[in-house]
Parts: structure tokens; C-alpha cells; sequence
């Protein structure tokens, strides 16, 4: 349905530099990205920690609990919306739901970019043109260098070695359509700016890839 909106954007009275004084560091976007069982999630959780213990305020946004709420399947709201509703806004797993899926989350991380937070987000994310538009959000509301881009390039057979929720059995069987890596495309990220090798080093030594790269790139307090 189209409507004629007309909205306007409002600049706020306390910038996101006058946060970002106050919290002593800049804000900014790790966007983790790779096959499922890849360790997104695990790795981000370690950086999290890290972050957090230096004095960094940080968000983690992780896959798995977004698609619990702001971007529930159509499954999970019928438990509190009409069924025509929940088919209208709930998200699966096609190639459109997915990059709705990205757009909006690439939108929440953008708010807390703006907060002067250091936001961590683990999604699949398997299209380049969806990570794109949220480097171009990010990047257009703050500066070059906000986004950062870390892939967490696991083989897909040590992810399947791992599938610790068993979706790469039930994929392989055909009970799951449409799997990443199985029967769905995941475009390896063409230039992150964090290549982390997944299957080789432990979560505390990527985690600490990552840390390094923030460093390096002057994104951390000088200590
Ligand atoms: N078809 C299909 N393809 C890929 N993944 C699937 C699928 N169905 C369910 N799952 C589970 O959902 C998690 C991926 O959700 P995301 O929101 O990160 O996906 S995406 O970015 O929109 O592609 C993913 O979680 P992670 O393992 O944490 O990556 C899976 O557990
Ligand atoms: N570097 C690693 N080495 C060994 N096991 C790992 C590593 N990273 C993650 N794992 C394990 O792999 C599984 C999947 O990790 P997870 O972080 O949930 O992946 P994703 O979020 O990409 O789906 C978990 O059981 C986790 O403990």
C-alpha cells in the first residue's frame, strides 16, 4: 500500500560528537558476517567482553534473538497479531525477508552509531548489495571508517562438522529449504576489512584479531 507521507528530519540538540566526548571514544559498526556456525556470534561475544572490561560502550545485536522480536518470523508473531498481519511483517529467509532483515538492522546500528556506542551485530547477511547499503547508511550519518566489515571465513564443512543446532543436517535432508551455503548463496565479502580465518584460531585469538585491527585504525583510547 502507498501512501503520501511527507516527513522531515530534525537535527537533535546534543550531537553525536558531544556524546561521543562524554564517552571518551568514537562510535562505529563491527559487522560480523559469515556461514552459519561460522562463530559470528561467539567471536562478537568475545570482542563484546574485551570491549566492554577497557571502558567501551558497545552493543551486541545477534541474529537469532533480533528474529525473536523486531524481526520476528511470521510464526512467532501469530502468537500476538492476526495471521494477516504476522504474514505481512514476518521475516524468513528469502533473499527480500533477508535483505529487509539487514535494512533494518543496518538502521538500529546506525541509531546506536549516532549514540556514540560501539555496536557489534552477528547476522549472516549473505548478500554483498545488502552489507553495501548499510556501509552507505553508516557511512553517509558518520565518516568513512565507521563500518567495519569482519568476515569470519570458516570452511562450510567445519561449520557442518559443528552445526551445533543441527540445520545443516535437517538442510542436507531437505527439512530446511533455502540453507546458506547448502541451497542458498552466501557472496564471500569482496573486501573486509577484517578477514578472520575461523577454523584456524581459537575465539579469544580472533577476538583478538579484531581488537588489533580497532587499534590499529585509531578507534580505541590510547592507553
Ligand atoms: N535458511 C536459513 N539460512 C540461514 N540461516 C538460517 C536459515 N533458517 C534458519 N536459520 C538460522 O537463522 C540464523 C540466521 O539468521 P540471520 O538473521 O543472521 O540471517 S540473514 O542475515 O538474514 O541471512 C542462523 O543462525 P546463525 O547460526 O547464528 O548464523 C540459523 O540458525
Ligand atoms: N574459533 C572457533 N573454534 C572452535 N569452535 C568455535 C569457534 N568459534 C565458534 N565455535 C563453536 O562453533 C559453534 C558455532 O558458533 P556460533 O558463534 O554460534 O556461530 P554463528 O553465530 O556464526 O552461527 C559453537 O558451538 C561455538 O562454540
Amino acid at each position: 500500500m502507498s501512501e503520501n507521507v511527507e516527513i522531515t528530519w530534525h537535527d537533535h540538540h546534543v550531537s553525536r560528537t558531544d556524546r561521543e566526548k562524554l564517552n571518551g571514544h568514537g562510535g562505529g559498526v563491527l559487522w560480523f558476517t559469515g556461514l552459519s556456525g561460522s562463530g559470528k556470534s561467539t567471536v562478537a561475544n568475545a570482542v563484546d567482553g574485551k570491549l566492554h572490561q577497557m571502558g567501551i560502550h558497545t552493543f551486541l545485536l545477534d541474529g537469532d534473538n533480533v528474529r525473536h522480536g523486531l524481526n520476528a518470523s511470521s510464526k512467532i508473531l501469530e502468537e500476538s497479531y492476526s495471521p494477516e498481519y504476522a504474514q505481512r511483517f514476518g521475516l524468513g529467509f528469502g533473499a527480500q525477508d533477508r535483505a529487509e532483515n539487514i535494512r533494518r538492522i543496518g538502521a538500529v546500528a546506525d541509531l546506536f552509531c549516532q549514540a556514540g556506542v560501539l555496536v557489534l551485530t552477528a547476522f549472516v547477511s549473505p548478500y554483498q548489495s545488502d552489507r553495501d547499503a548499510v556501509r552507505r547508511i553508516v557511512e553517509s550519518s558518520g565518516s568513512a571508517g565507521d563500518f567495519i566489515e569482519v568476515f569470519v571465513d570458516t570452511p562450510l564443512a567445519v561449520c557442518e562438522q559443528r552445526d551445533p543446532k543441527g540445520l545443516y543436517k535437517k538442510a542436507r535432508a531437505g527439512e530446511i529449504k533455502g540453507f546458506t551455503g547448502i541451497d542458498d548463496p552466501y557472496e564471500a565479502p569482496a573486501k573486509p576489512e577484517v578477514h578472520l580465518a575461523g577454523g584456524d584460531y581459537t575465539p579469544d585469538q580472533l577476538a583478538d584479531q579484531v581488537i588489533a585491527h580497532l587499534r590499529e585504525q585509531g578507534k580505541l583510547p590510547q592507553v
